[in-house]
């Protein structure tokens, strides 16, 4: 099914995107003040819990169905030299996970995610973004719509990982004029780049940002013309999710770039978000405060491929597990304090 039928329907779906269930936070925020703890003392994995039982719709979530979701594309820029690595590498990593070599295939089984990868046009690098959009209008839909049709239903929390080689100077570029700056404030090493590299990069950061200014007048066009095809399906998947009320663990650099221009547009974007982690990536700190989202870990990683998210899910699994099989005060015969 194609969720997004052309751009107007995005940006609708957007502009419509549901809240949690109010009456589930609240249950659960109850349930939390009887269980058999001083109030607030697991900390952070109590507002995990409150938020999964929102977005869930269940006073007591579940995590039986954790799906891992990585897409590849290529990309034009790379032809300035902005990775450390050669673009043959996006194929040949697609390869791998098909072979269950690489370390989201490990880490995805680690956490118990159900892990599918969706490879776009590799054969057809997107526009160099420094001179010309990244993508034409269907090209751009069509990476929308692989993005949230992937989405399982039945899923109960959802990351997305990438696989694409010089696709941190896209990020870059989204997240600058999503969120202004300076190209070089956006700009890090990605896979290793010298300085040399990076100053590469920062250039072709820069170019972009001039050759779109002013032309970038909504989330659909800025994602078409700075983003890739990996990039706009990562931001399909994730506002395909929030349209099912499907809580999201956000991974790394590029997969918070991809929503960067939809949350510059509507701050609540993030609002079925969990960062989980802070990559290595230099300006990703900065990129989650604009985000609005505190990162759970912070592993020095800086991979990318939804590495970071998988690593996370078992901090989602033992707030559920503490949230819904401790025993209340009632249930315990334990005296309740007065805090
Ligand atoms: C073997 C290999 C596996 C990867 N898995 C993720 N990335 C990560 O590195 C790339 C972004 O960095 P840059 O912009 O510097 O190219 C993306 O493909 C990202 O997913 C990889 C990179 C390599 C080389
Ligand atoms: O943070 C990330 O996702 C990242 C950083 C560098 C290279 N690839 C991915």
């Amino acid at each position: 099914m194609t969720l997004f039928e052309n751009r107007a329907a995005f940006l609708d779906a957007l502009a419509a995107m549901p809240g949690p269930d109010a009456g589930a936070i609240a249950a659960a925020r109850a349930r939390q003040a009887q269980l058999t703890k001083p109030s607030g003392s697991l900390g952070r994995l109590e507002e995990i819990a409150v938020f999964m039982a929102g977005w869930q719709g269940a006073e007591r979530p579940r995590l039986d169905v954790v799906q891992a979701l990585v897409f590849a594309g290529n990309h034009g820029v790379a032809a300035r030299g902005v990775s450390a690595f050669p673009v043959e590498v996006t194929a040949q990593m697609v390869a791998n996970f098909a072979g269950g070599g690489a370390a989201i295939n490990a880490l995805a089984a680690a956490c118990g995610a159900d892990l599918s990868i969706v490879a776009l046009d590799l054969d057809r690098p997107t526009g160099d973004i420094a001179c010309e959009p990244a993508m034409d209008e269907a090209d751009c839909l069509a990476a929308l719509n692989a993005g949230a049709q992937a989405v399982k239903e039945e899923t109960q929390l959802l990351f997305v990982g990438e696989m694409g080689i010089a696709n941190t100077t896209p990020a870059a570029a989204l997240a600058a004029m999503a969120f202004g700056g300076e190209a070089a404030d956006w700009c890090g090493r990605g896979t290793g780049l010298d300085a040399a590299g990076v100053a590469r990069k920062v250039a072709a950061v820069e170019a972009a940002l001039a050759f779109h200014a002013g032309a970038c007048t909504d989330p659909f066009e800025t994602l078409r013309r700075l983003g890739g095809r990996e990039i706009a399906a990562m931001a399909g998947a994730m506002l395909a999710a929030r349209m099912r009320r499907i809580p999201v663990l956000l991974d790394g650099f590029i997969a918070s770039a991809s929503i960067a221009p939809l949350a510059a547009a509507f701050s609540a974007f993030t609002d079925h978000c969990l960062a989980a982690h802070r990559s290595a990536e230099a300006a990703h700190g900065r990129l989650l405060e604009h985000l609005g989202l505190e990162p759970l870990l912070a592993l020095g990683m800086r991979l990318g491929e939804g590495s970071g998210a998988a690593v996370a899910v078992p901090l989602v699994r033992a707030a559920l597990a503490a949230h819904g099989e401790m025993a209340t005060f009632a249930e315990a015969e334990v005296a309740a304090g007065s805090a």
